[in-house]
């Protein structure tokens, strides 16, 4: 690895793969943060990976992807750098599903959302169920009515069905070298196909003149003067949503877990969600619930689903006092981030009040449970809003049960989810 120091950059003897994987697999986080406390806020992980945990430092990589390094090579892809022109395509993608994604949009949308919400949560009453496992569907269905007036039959199912086996498929790759055409990996493909073929009709239909505003991003799309490429659209109006499932439906498992958790946080939530006026909490819960809101920040510092994120160096790159070549791996980990006692008083505790009391509550770039730069999160306003709208939804209508939480453990798996967690939830004026 070329260096711009003749020092070589600090980890683990051999590299994780060598003798470590067995460590890093039973607790990838605590295994993290002690090389972070041996080698540094630079440190080499494996050939080619590196880990970086100054806020400065990821800030810059983050910024600079598109230009320096690109999201960390798709396995399912050949595990190549994206050509320029497939980066250029997805930023197109990006940009046609914003007229409904962007925070300005929202206010007029989230009435959508908060319905789905409802009907959802209404779903779940009575039984027992596992958060982790329900969260998929439920964060779909709250997400296409944004996209579509009516939601096709089959998408939600044909999204969940790339979703699990893309995930399998990513779990795999660490096995099968990125260009084996798998079993796995056609069944993605065939996934994916099937989600593109279910949008492809709407976007040829003939659609009655839609009356007054657009609202779904289908009506965006079809009413824009000039044509988007079928291959955006499709894009647009599926793949960003298959790109949300697994954070979202994380987000919304640590959510259930800590209202669960902190029944006098709960409490108090009940009370600014009771005082709020309907609409506006329907509307701008942001600005409507301002506890809530802190509470859903602290969920995410806590528990960020993306708890490891990273970039492929597509030209040398310049980490502190080293210079890593094109190709290198650099990853870091929001969730250290998050628990670094150097960014944050008391870490591990769950305090939301720490949003709330006005100082800054954190060294820049320390809080990235979206991430940033050019390929940050899309979604960032829409999950915080369907997160508030559940906080906001179960306080008003129902009460939920969750014993053993304390047998609760986080699953550091692609994304950070909690494991053996079972809840229930029981309809308020049914008491
Ligand atoms: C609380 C919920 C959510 C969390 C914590 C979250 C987190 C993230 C993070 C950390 C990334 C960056 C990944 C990287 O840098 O490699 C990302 C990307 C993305 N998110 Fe979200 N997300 C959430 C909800 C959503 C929602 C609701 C959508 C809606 C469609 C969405 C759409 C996307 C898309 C399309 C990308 C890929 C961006 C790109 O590569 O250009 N996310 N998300």
């Amino acid at each position: 690895m070329a260096k711009r120091t003749a020092e070589p950059i600090p980890g683990p003897r051999n590299g994780v793969f060598g003798r470590h994987l067995d460590d890093y697999e039973s607790h990838p986080a605590e295994f993290l943060k002690d090389c972070r406390r041996k080698y540094g806020d630079v440190f080499r992980f494996d050939t080619d990976v590196v880990v970086i945990s100054d806020p400065a430092e990821i800030t810059k990589v983050l910024v600079h992807t598109n230009r320096d390094c690109v999201p960390n090579a798709n396995p399912l892809h050949g595990g190549r750098f994206p050509t320029p022109e497939q980066t250029a395509q997805w930023m197109r993608t990006r940009q046609a599903a914003l007229p409904v994604l962007r925070s300005a949009a929202l206010p007029g949308l989230l009435p959508l959302v908060s319905a789905a919400l409802a009907g959802e949560l209404r779903a779940l009453e009575g039984g027992w169920f596992d958060p982790a496992e329900r969260a998929w569907r439920v964060c779909v269905n709250t997400m296409l009515p944004l996209y579509f007036p009516d939601p096709p039959p089959g998408l939600a199912d044909a999204l969940l069905t790339a979703f699990t086996e893309g995930r399998k498929a990513g779990e795999a790759a660490i096995r099968i070298p990125s260009w084996w055409p798998s079993r796995l990996r056609r069944r993605v493909q065939r996934a994916d196909q099937s989600i593109r073929d279910t949008i492809a009709p709407l976007l040829t239909e003939e659609r009655p003149a839609s009356q007054g505003e657009p609202v779904t991003l289908l009506d965006h799309l079809l009413t824009r003067d000039e044509p988007v490429p079928a291959d955006v659209a499709q894009a647009a109006l599926g793949i960003t949503v298959l790109g949300a499932i697994g954070t979202m439906g994380g987000a919304w498992s640590w959510l259930l877990y800590h209202l669960a958790a902190r029944p006098d946080l709960f409490d108090r939530i009940r009370a600014e969600v009771a005082a709020a006026p309907a609409e506006e909490v329907a509307a701008r819960p942001d600005r409507a619930l301002p506890f809530t809101q802190a509470f859903v920040n602290e969920v995410l510092r806590f528990h960020p689903p993306a708890w490891l994120l990273g970039r492929d160096a597509v030209t040398d790159v310049t980490l502190g006092r080293w210079t890593v070549p094109r190709g290198t791996a650099i990853m870091f980990s929001p969730y250290l981030l998050h628990h670094d006692e150097r960014h944050w008083k008391e870490p591990e505790r769950f305090d939301p009040g720490r949003w709330l009391r006005g100082d800054p509550p954190h060294a820049p770039g320390a809080y990235q449970p979206f991430a940033a730069g050019p390929r940050g999160c899309l979604g960032t306003h829409l999950g915080t809003a369907i997160l508030l709208l559940t906080a906001a939804h179960l306080a008003t209508d129902h009460d939920l049960d969750a014993p053993g939480l304390d047998r609760v453990r986080p699953l550091f798996g692609p994304t950070l989810i909690p494991e053996g967690m079972s809840c229930r939830l029981t309809a308020r004026h049914h008491r």
